[in-house]
């Protein structure tokens, strides 16, 4: 037995929900390119879900789902109350989505038809949850998410408790679309492993939003808006990427363990900043983060992935970073919980092997001679 390292280029499971071939990411088949730019994120997760995309009464009974789902349960709320002002959010939301399951009296009902249920409850919950804990860090009383409004206008609108522009709601919208399932990556892994042990779909979300917060994954489009407040000119993006490079330091948002000439995802998110930055009149965080990726590409070789243009976006949209890996989880417990389905529709456990590389042929010895 031969242990790979983080288990590259293993497969683990099969799955139709999304893919990756020779660079190009598809969702059911269908081109995220073309699914960026034309497809609402309610759609997405509706394909994400069914395996198809859905007609117009469909989308309709879909978004009023979402709608009579939003609201979370009071007893949550007086709970994230108590939160510590100063939580790590993705923290905050991992103990929010496990609480979820409290006041689920269908938590453990493991039938397709409650499962379907919980998804579309978890989809229309978290991002209460999320706007929520951002209010009530500041202090603020959270707002009641509004009839009738998409996920990513909701969203929006429950973080500052007023309308958003239609431009904000649409790159918003986009960014969700962008995010919603990539293939076998840790956090889904994570939500797989949990549910194949027969685990409610409440554990397989709460692991997989675990996952996610660590910068090596979702956690570093926080790690690059870090980065660009710190370097915090354009001139100063040369001499501090020259030095990172130098003490072999990483560069958040860049890399991939799949995409090798770069992710396909990246060029819809650097568009989205370039035309925020234009709109708004100052370009600035965009020309920084072009000018990283033309150093870090030619020096190291490697391309932005999904995670470095989104924290230009979301800074320009106005949104605090530390909310940043949570959006990510917004758009991903999509993902996650098509995931989930597939896995209980033709389980079985989870349980590799491990190389064994520990001392052999040991004796026990009692405590007073040791
Ligand atoms: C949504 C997402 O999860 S997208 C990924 C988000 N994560 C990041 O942006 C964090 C920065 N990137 C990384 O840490 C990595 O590229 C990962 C985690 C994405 C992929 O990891 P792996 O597939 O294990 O690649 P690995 O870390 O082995 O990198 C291969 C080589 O490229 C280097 N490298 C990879 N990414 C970076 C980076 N961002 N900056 C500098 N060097 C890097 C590694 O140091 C390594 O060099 P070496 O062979 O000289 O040791
Ligand atoms: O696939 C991965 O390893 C990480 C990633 O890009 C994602 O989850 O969107």
């Amino acid at each position: 037995m031969t242990a790979t390292k983080g288990l590259e280029g293993i497969v683990a499971t099969t799955s139709s929900i999304s893919s990756i071939v020779d660079g190009v990411l598809t969702y059911r088949g269908y081109n995220i390119d073309d699914l960026a730019v034309n497809a609402s994120f309610e759609e997405v997760a509706y394909l994400l879900w069914f395996g198809k995309l859905p007609s117009s009464s469909q989308l309709s009974e879909l978004q009023a789902q979402l709608s009579r789902y939003a609201p979370i349960p009071d007893e949550l709320i007086s709970q994230m109350k108590l939160y510590p002002k100063d939580m790590n959010t993705m923290a905050a939301l991992r103990s929010a989505v496990s609480a979820l399951a409290l006041f689920d009296n269908q938590a453990d009902d493991m039938s397709r038809e409650a499962n379907e249920i919980k998804t579309m409850k978890l989809q229309a919950q978290l991002p209460t949850i999320v706007a929520a804990i951002s209010r009530l860090r500041d202090g603020l009383e959270p707002v009641q998410p509004k009839e009738g409004a998409s996920i990513a206008e909701n969203f929006l609108y429950m973080m500052d408790g007023k309308a958003p522009s239609e431009t904000a709601v649409k790159a918003m919208d986009q960014a969700l679309v962008l995010h919603a399932d990539h293939e076998l990556n840790a956090s889904t892994f994570a939500a797989r492993v949990t549910v194949a042990t027969l685990s409610d779909i409440y554990s397989g979300i709460t692991s997989a939003v675990g996952a996610l917060k660590g910068p090596l994954h979702g956690g570093a489009n926080e790690a690059v808006a870090k980065m660009l407040d710190e370097i915090g000119s354009l001139d100063n993006v040369e001499p501090f990427i020259q030095q990172k490079l130098a003490n072999r330091d990483k560069i958040m948002g860049f890399g991939h363990r799949v995409y090798k000439n770069g992710d396909p995802r990246a060029k819809h998110l650097q568009k989205m900043s370039r035309e925020l930055g234009e709109r708004n009149g100052d370009t600035k965080l965009y020309d920084m983060s072009v000018r990283i990726e033309e150093l870090v590409t030619s020096q190291k070789g490697l391309k932005p992935n999904v995670d470095f243009y989104s924290a230009s976006v979301y800074t320009q949209l106005g949104i605090k970073r530390e909310l940043f890996t949570p959006i990510f989880a917004v758009s991903r417990v999509s993902g996650w919980t098509a995931h989930i389905l597939e896995q209980y529709e033709d389980n079985r456990i989870i349980r590799p092997r491990a190389e064994y590389t520990g001392p052999t042929n040991q004796k026990y010895v009692s405590p007073e001679l040791r």
